[in-house]
C-alpha cells in the first residue's frame, strides 16, 4: 500500500478501443509510478450503448483489483468528468476508417475539444496536465488549449509520441540495434504524414545514428512515408486504427512528462513559444527533456535545408487546421 494522496486522472472515450488498452495500464501505475493511487474519472457520450460499453470496463477494472486504484466514476458530462482533475488524456473522437483522411476528421471533431476545453477550463485543477490523443491531435489540442484561458497554455499537448516511438522502431530495424539504446531523437510537427521525423542528432551507444546508416536516399525515401504512413497502414491491415500502440505513447507522454526524463529527449506536441522560428502558440511536435513535472524545448539544433522545407511544410498544414477552425475560437 502507498501512502501517497490519489490523484484524479480524467480519461475521455473511455470504453473505445485506445481507452481499453489505456485504463487498465494506468490503474497498475504505469503511467505515474508503482506507488501512486489514482481515481479514474471516467467520459463517454451519453448513449446507452456507450455508457453501457463503460459500464462493463469498470466491470473488468474492478475485477483486477488494483491495488493503487482508489475509485472509479462514470461519466456522461465533461463538467463532471473533469472536476478537480489533475490529469486529463482527451483520447474520445471519431476515428479514421479505410480511405479517410485526416482532414475529415476535423470536421467530425473539432466541436467536442471546444465543450472539452471550457469545461477543463471550469472545473479541472489549475495545475492540470492535459494531453490531446484524439485525431487530429494537434489542432484538437490547439481548439482545447483556446477554449480554456484561465489555465497555463503550457498545461495542454498532443500526442507525438506514436510517431516518435515508431521512428525508432524503424531505426532499430535498420541498425540492427536494440530500440531502447537510441537516443536523441525529434519529431517535429504535426502528428500527421507530413510529420519531420529527425535522426541527425540521434545516437546508439554514443555512436551517431546518421553515419551508422549513412543512407540520405532511405531517410527520404523510405524511413519518413514508412514512419508518415504508418497510422494508414494499420487501418488498411487491422481494418481498424492503431490503439494498443496508441495508447502505449500515452502512457509514455504522461508517465515522462510527469515522472521526468532524466535528461532523455523526447517528442511531445506542445504549444510553440516561438523556439524554431515557429510562430508562438502552434501546437508543434518538438524534442523535449522533462524534470519536476515541466517539458522544456531541446534548443540549439542546426536546422539544415532539407529539415527547414520539411518543418515549414508541416508547419504549414498546422496553420492551415488552425485557420479552418478560426471561427470555433
Ligand atoms: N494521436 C495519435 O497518435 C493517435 C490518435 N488516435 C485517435 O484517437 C481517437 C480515439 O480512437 P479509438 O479509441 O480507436 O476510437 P473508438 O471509436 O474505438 O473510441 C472512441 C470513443 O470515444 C467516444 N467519444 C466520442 N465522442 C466523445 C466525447 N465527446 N466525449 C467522450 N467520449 C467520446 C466514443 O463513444 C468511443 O467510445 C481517434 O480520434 C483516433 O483517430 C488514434 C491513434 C493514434
Ligand atoms: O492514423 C490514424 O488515423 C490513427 C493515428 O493517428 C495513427 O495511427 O497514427
Amino acid at each position: 500500500m502507498s501512502n501517497k494522496k490519489p490523484v484524479r486522472v480524467a480519461v475521455t472515450g473511455a470504453a473505445g478501443q485506445i481507452g481499453y488498452a489505456l485504463l487498465f495500464r494506468i490503474a497498475s501505475g504505469e503511467m505515474l509510478g508503482k506507488d501512486q493511487p489514482v481515481i479514474l474519472q471516467l467520459l463517454e457520450i451519453p448513449d446507452e450503448k456507450a455508457q453501457n460499453a463503460l459500464k462493463g470496463v469498470i466491470m473488468e477494472l474492478e475485477d483486477c483489483a488494483f491495488p493503487l486504484l482508489a475509485g472509479i466514476e462514470a461519466h456522461s458530462d465533461p463538467m463532471t468528468a473533469f472536476k478537480d482533475t489533475d490529469y486529463a488524456l482527451l483520447v474520445g473522437a471519431r476515428p479514421r476508417g479505410p480511405g479517410m483522411e485526416r482532414a475529415d476528421l476535423l470536421a467530425a471533431n473539432a466541436q467536442i475539444f471546444t465543450v472539452q476545453g471550457k469545461a477543463l477550463n471550469a472545473v479541472a485543477s489549475r495545475n492540470v496536465k492535459v494531453l490531446v490523443v484524439g485525431n487530429p491531435a494537434n489542432t484538437n489540442a490547439y481548439i482545447a488549449m483556446k477554449s480554456a484561458p484561465d489555465l497555463p497554455a503550457k498545461n495542454f499537448t498532443a500526442m507525438l509520441r506514436l510517431d516518435h516511438n515508431r521512428a525508432a522502431s524503424q531505426i532499430a530495424a535498420k541498425t540492427g540495434k536494440a530500440v531502447g539504446s537510441i537516443e536523441k531523437l525529434a519529431v517535429w510537427g504535426n502528428h500527421s504524414p507530413t510529420m519531420y521525423a529527425d535522426y541527425r542528432f540521434a545516437t546508439i551507444d554514443g555512436q551517431g545514428v546518421k553515419a551508422l546508416i549513412n543512407d540520405e536516399e532511405w531517410n527520404r525515401n523510405t524511413f519518413l512515408p514508412t514512419v508518415g504512413k504508418r497510422g494508414a497502414a494499420i487501418i488498411a491491415a487491422r481494418g481498424l486504427s492503431s490503439a494498443a500502440s496508441a495508447a502505449n505513447a500515452a502512457i509514455d507522454h504522461m508517465r515522462d512528462w510527469a515522472l521526468g526524463t532524466n535528461g532523455k529527449w523526447v517528442t511531445m506536441g506542445i504549444p510553440s513559444d516561438g523556439s524554431y522560428g515557429i510562430p508562438k502558440e502552434v501546437m508543434f511536435g518538438y524534442p523535449v527533456t522533462c524534470e519536476g513535472g515541466e517539458y522544456k524545448i531541446v534548443q540549439g539544433l542546426e536546422i539544415d535545408a532539407f529539415s527547414q522545407e520539411c518543418i515549414n511544410k508541416t508547419l504549414k498544414e498546422l496553420t492551415d487546421e488552425q485557420d479552418g477552425v478560426k471561427h470555433l475560437l
